[in-house]
């Protein structure tokens, strides 16, 4: 089989001819992947960002790092997201691997022979972890590791089956690798606080034990915006190891078996609103609050308006509630005028019952701290009221409730107040005082679902949908 790239990922010109390769492939594979963040929009075709060759020249199979940019038409112009792939190339695939199967290339350097999503291959996701652990560095990828944690070799690796916007590996459920599958340039926010809060001692959080990044600018290969701004803001943050918390139960699960039995939640939401405020009280402490003052306060209520109208226009049936939800974001312009200013800080950014795992003594974790993928990544990082994470919980028990017949509003509403009691013990603010934050707050989480279902998981659309219907006319009874 012929090179791709070289090792050193010092040929640029060759790793272009890839896509004469992967190209006609990725063209059905991508948009069929559940991470693939442009959805509904045709690929126009790709460019090749970095491509790396992670094992020497002759290993079978051989596994590729490929960072690939998806060209897109939208509306408002044409889009290019990059992509994270890990690929393997074989002659043949075994048939445990056939589900892993991204196709047969009929052109170019890879022709006549079989590439896979090598996550699926124990053999090349041991790779990855071996890298870690050695603090390699190839071609343009760096391994990380912090000295803190011991990493041991031969763990098992799989992948977890999880519904997730990137890809993950556990490893002999000691550590869990998460990949970010579209790159963005810029500190990432999923590395950032977890780092920080470990920093600062918070043992709600798992600490990153490794990472790895690409450093795609230092070569001078800068093929668009994004890797330009890479090159001035550091490395493209590809993946973080962290430890695996394999008797913990997710919330979401939780949640869903307490309605299934008709068992209670509300001790369980009550300490998952106690760890929320000590998370936020480590991360204000991290990284200090800063203050939003009325300027700000309204620019927040024109940016929630401005992706309401964003969501109205492509999700039509979100159009007649349009006007109702817009009083919320009035409401919060309005308030910018009369309160001077309000404290913001670093927050999780789209917490909801599936960021939380709780261990078998009780005690919750929160995970996940990449804000909501669609946002752009300096939008992520900005110092926010902690009520927006209050809400994305919130929005979280409604989601839960609506899942059973019938719909069980009560169970909702007492897991609401049941998780502001305890986010109130331990911060001292209730954030039922806070009305029009929370409303808007709930409001811009709502629509955003609503752009997320129809996207991504169109059965579910109904379920923001109803919350909208009542947050758009709050005479009638809380969604
Ligand atoms: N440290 C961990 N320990 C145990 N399970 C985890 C851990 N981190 C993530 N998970 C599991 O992986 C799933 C996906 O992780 P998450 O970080 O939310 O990925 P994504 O952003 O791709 O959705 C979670 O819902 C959880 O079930
Ligand atoms: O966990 P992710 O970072 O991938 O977050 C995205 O996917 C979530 C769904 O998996 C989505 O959350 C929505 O659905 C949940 C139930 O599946 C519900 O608990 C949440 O409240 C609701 O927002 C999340 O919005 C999206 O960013």
């Amino acid at each position: 089989m012929p090179e791709a790239v070289t090792r050193d990922g010092r040929t640029p010109a060759r790793s272009q001819e890839l896509i004469a390769s992967l190209g006609p492939l990725l063209l059905t594979w991508l948009p069929r992947q559940r991470w693939f963040a442009g959805k509904g929009r045709p690929v126009n075709g790709f460019t090749v960002v970095s491509a790396t060759e992670l094992l020497p020249p002759g290993a079978v199979p051989r596994l590729l790092h490929v960072l690939v940019r998806a060209e897109q038409s939208s509306p408002t112009g044409p889009t290019a997201d990059c992509y994270q792939l890990l690929v393997g190339v074989r002659r043949t695939l075994p048939p445990s691997l056939a589900p892993a199967l991204i196709g047969r290339p009929e052109r170019g350097p890879l022709r006549g022979a079989t590439v896979y999503d090598a996550l699926y291959d124990p053999r090349l996701a041991d790779v990855l972890l071996e890298a870690l652990r050695m603090r390699a560095r190839v071609g343009e990828l760096r391994f990380e590791r912090t000295g803190a944690t011991e990493i041991p070799s031969g763990l098992v690796p799989r992948v977890l089956g999880a519904e997730q916007s990137n890809s993950s590996l556990v490893y002999g459920d000691t550590f869990i690798l998460k990949l970010f599958r579209r790159i963005v340039p810029g500190t990432h926010p999923d590395l950032e606080l977890p780092l920080a809060l470990a920093t600062e001692g918070c043992r709600r959080v798992p600490p990153p034990a490794a990472w790895f990044c690409a450093d795609v600018g230092a070569r001078g290969t800068a093929v668009d915006e994004g890797t330009a701004s890479a090159r001035r803001e550091g490395a493209l943050v590809l993946g973080v190891l962290q430890p695996f918390l394999k008797s913990a139960d997710d919330g979401w699960e939780l949640a869903l078996d307490s309605l299934a039995r008709g068992g209670p939640f509300t001790p369980q939401a009550h300490a998952l609103g106690r760890a929320t405020a000590e998370v936020h009280g480590a991360l204000a402490r991290a990284l200090p609050p800063v203050s939003l003052g009325r300027a700000q306060i309204e620019a927040l209520s024109r940016s929630m308006a401005n992706r309401l109208d964003t969501t109205a226009r492509a999700v039509p049936a979100l159009r007649p509630y349009a006007d109702g939800l817009r009083t919320a974001f009035e409401a919060l312009g309005e308030l910018g005028t009369g309160q001077l200013s309000w404290t913001a800080q670093r927050v999780h950014g789209d917490l909801h019952l599936g960021q939380c795992l709780r261990a078998p003594d009780g005690e919750w974790s929160l995970i996940d701290f990449e804000g909501e993928p669609a946002r752009p990544l300096a939008e992520r990082r900005l110092p926010q009221p902690t009520v927006r994470d209050v809400a994305g919980m919130l929005r979280s028990f409604d989601y839960a409730a609506r899942q059973y017949r019938p719909w069980s509003p009560d169970w909702a509403d007492d897991c609401r107040a049941a998780y502001c009691t305890g986010y109130a013990e331990v911060s001292g603010r209730d954030p039922r005082h806070e009305p029009v934050l929370l409303r808007a707050y709930e409001t811009d989480k709502a629509v955003y679902e609503v752009l997320y279902e129809a996207r991504h998981r169109p059965d579910w659309l109904p379920v923001p949908l109803a919350a909208v219907a009542r947050l758009a006319t709050p005479s009638l009874p809380r969604p």
